[in-house]
């Protein structure tokens, strides 16, 4: 696989996927974001959701095709992956490399004042989910990779979380691709609602929404290929 930097350019992301994911689950797909588009990604378990998300993180480089992304990319999972050795301040502070200042605002803004002396381990499920939500807003994302973020909530708790989000994401837009189960979350947060069928997957269908589009530039982009 071959890396390298193109000068700032639209999309975010641009990925040409022959085949990837473990045992070669995907197949040919071809995805892409454009800076400020929020973007729902569905299907059955185990179709290759997370997978597709892995080389769309450049964290999976084993695939066939070609990927062109955003160097600021921030990821959110389904359990909250934070540092447990270090407290909730130092989440921001050193994941986000932001000051204490800045951190503290954070907290604040997302309900946690007080709270940043707390190791994760002495937070709530609800206020880690909204610690990784700040941490990954913090660190001032072109592109946000959500994995299942609101799973496992009561229905009042995901609902409280999709208002963060919408809230975060308004006031600091950024692209953003999203994997849900849940329709009724992907037809309130995306603009577009793509959806991962078959083996090998591809993206079949596709619902576009007016309104869920915050236009902004990317940064720098980088691309790869095998
Ligand atoms: N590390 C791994 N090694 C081998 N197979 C894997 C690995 N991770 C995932 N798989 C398999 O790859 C397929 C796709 O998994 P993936 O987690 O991408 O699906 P998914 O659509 O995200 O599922 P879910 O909605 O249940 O989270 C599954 O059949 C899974 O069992």
């Amino acid at each position: 696989m071959v890396s390298s930097i193109i000068p700032a350019a639209e999309p975010v992301l641009r990925l040409d996927l022959e085949k990837g994911g473990p045992g070669h689950v995907l197949g040919p797909l071809a995805l892409s974001l454009i800076p400020g588009e929020t973007v729902a990604l569905t299907g059955p378990s185990g179709v290759g959701k997370t997978s597709l998300l892995r080389i769309v993180a450049g964290l999976d480089g084993r695939f066939a095709g070609r990927r062109m992304a955003t160097e600021r990319i921030a990821m959110v999972f389904q359990e909250p992956v934070l540092l447990p050795w270090r407290t909730a301040l130092q989440n921001l502070t050193i994941v986000a490399r932001i000051d204490e200042a800045e951190a503290r605002r954070w907290l604040e803004d997302v309900g946690l004042a007080g709270l940043g002396d707390r190791f994760p381990g002495m937070l709530s499920l609800g206020q880690q989910r909204r610690l990784s939500l700040a941490r990954a807003f913090a660190s001032t994302p072109d592109l946000l990779l959500m994995d299942e973020p609101f799973v496992s909530l009561d229905p009042a708790l995901a609902d409280e979380m999709m208002g963060l989000f919408e809230r975060l994401i308004a006031a600091r837009p950024c692209a953003t691709l999203l994997v849900t189960h849940v329709r009724a979350e992907a037809e309130r947060l995306a603009g577009r609602i793509l959806r991962l069928e078959g083996r090998p997957a591809r993206l079949a269908g596709e619902d576009q929404k007016a309104g869920a589009y915050f236009p902004l530039s990317a940064s720098g982009v980088t691309t790869s290929r095998s």
